[in-house]
């Protein structure tokens, strides 16, 4: 039977599985969207943290996706961790070779636990080749920071760099409010270049949120790998982290991940 609900991410390894491509994987399939992947980066990396990083060639890299477009017609793509400017030039150029569309850019830096995921030159070109063909960037606030050159405190401050974040090219932006222990956390502003709508969750108390980002990402894709509308993707792909929050897994010594059984573990 034919079946055409299929996405791709171009993003690193997480070896402890919570975030990056295992993440990525998971969302997909939960969202019953077959998983194709291009991975970037492999990292060796568990709750505790990122303990080393190694890219992969850009040839390879581009092997990967030229492999996987020329034989399965993709229907939305996401990159996440690129690392550095030849990573992010060759995948650049391959979005636009393979004329790949619905892309979803969420602008991975640097790792809860601080470790940098991608170097300080490279933001420059993740500016002007790889957001400008988004059509959705999903910053979180420190990551908005680096792209807007704006202070982020406040929930005017983070409207404000969407707007000069929309202003890179990208068709929409989302900046996302986790991360920092305040009252941001689960709060998003969604900017469509007229107005900024402000996308609330309850908090969800618990110490396990490794993943989140990406796994937010990975489900606004499959919403738009399912053809939904990029607003309803994003709503819905938010609830989906927020069960994921709420099912997380006590996993390891440190930080674990986001959980991906709900449906499967509820009443
Ligand atoms: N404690 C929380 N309760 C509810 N929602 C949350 C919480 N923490 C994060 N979120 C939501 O999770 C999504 C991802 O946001 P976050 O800012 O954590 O991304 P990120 O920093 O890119 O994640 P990562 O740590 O994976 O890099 C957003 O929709 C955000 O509002
Ligand atoms: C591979 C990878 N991608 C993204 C992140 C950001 O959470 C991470 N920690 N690891």
């Amino acid at each position: 039977m034919g079946f055409s609900n299929i996405a791709l991410t171009i993003a690193g390894s997480d070896s402890g599985g919570g975030a990056g491509i295992q993440a990525d994987l998971k969302t997909f399939a939960f969202h019953c969207v077959h998983g194709t992947s291009a991975i970037t980066c492999i990292t060796a990396q568990n709750t505790l943290g990122v303990n080393q990083v190694k890219k992969i060639n850009s040839d390879l890299i581009k092997a990967q996706i030229e492999a996987i477009v020329t034989d399965i017609n993709i229907k939305a793509v996401k990159t996440g961790m690129l690392f550095d400017e030849e990573i992010i030039i060759a995948v650049s150029q391959q979005i636009k070779q393979w004329k790949l569309s619905q892309l979803v850019v969420d602008p991975v830096m640097v790792s809860r636990t601080g470790v940098k995921l991608i170097d300080e030159g490279a933001i420059a070109s993740l500016k002007t080749n790889l957001i400008p063909q988004a059509l959705i960037v999903t910053p979180n606030r420190y990551e908005a920071q680096i792209l807007s050159n704006l202070s982020i405190f406040s929930l005017e401050d983070m409207k404000k760099a969407a707007q000069i974040i929309y202003n890179l090219g990208a068709k929409f932006v989302l900046i996302k409010g986790g991360g920092m222990k305040d009252n941001l956390q689960g709060v998003d502003v969604w900017f469509d270049g007229k107005n900024c709508e402000v996308l609330t969750t309850e908090t969800i108390k618990t110490k396990h949120t490794h993943g989140t980002g990406c796994t937010l990402s990975a489900a606004i894709t499959a919403n738009l790998a399912l053809g939904k509308d990029p607003f309803i993707a994003v709503k819905q792909a938010k609830d989906y982290v927020t069960n994921a929050l709420k099912y997380s897994l006590e996993i390891g010594k440190g930080t674990g991940p986001v959980g991906h059984f709900f449906p499967l573990l509820k009443p």
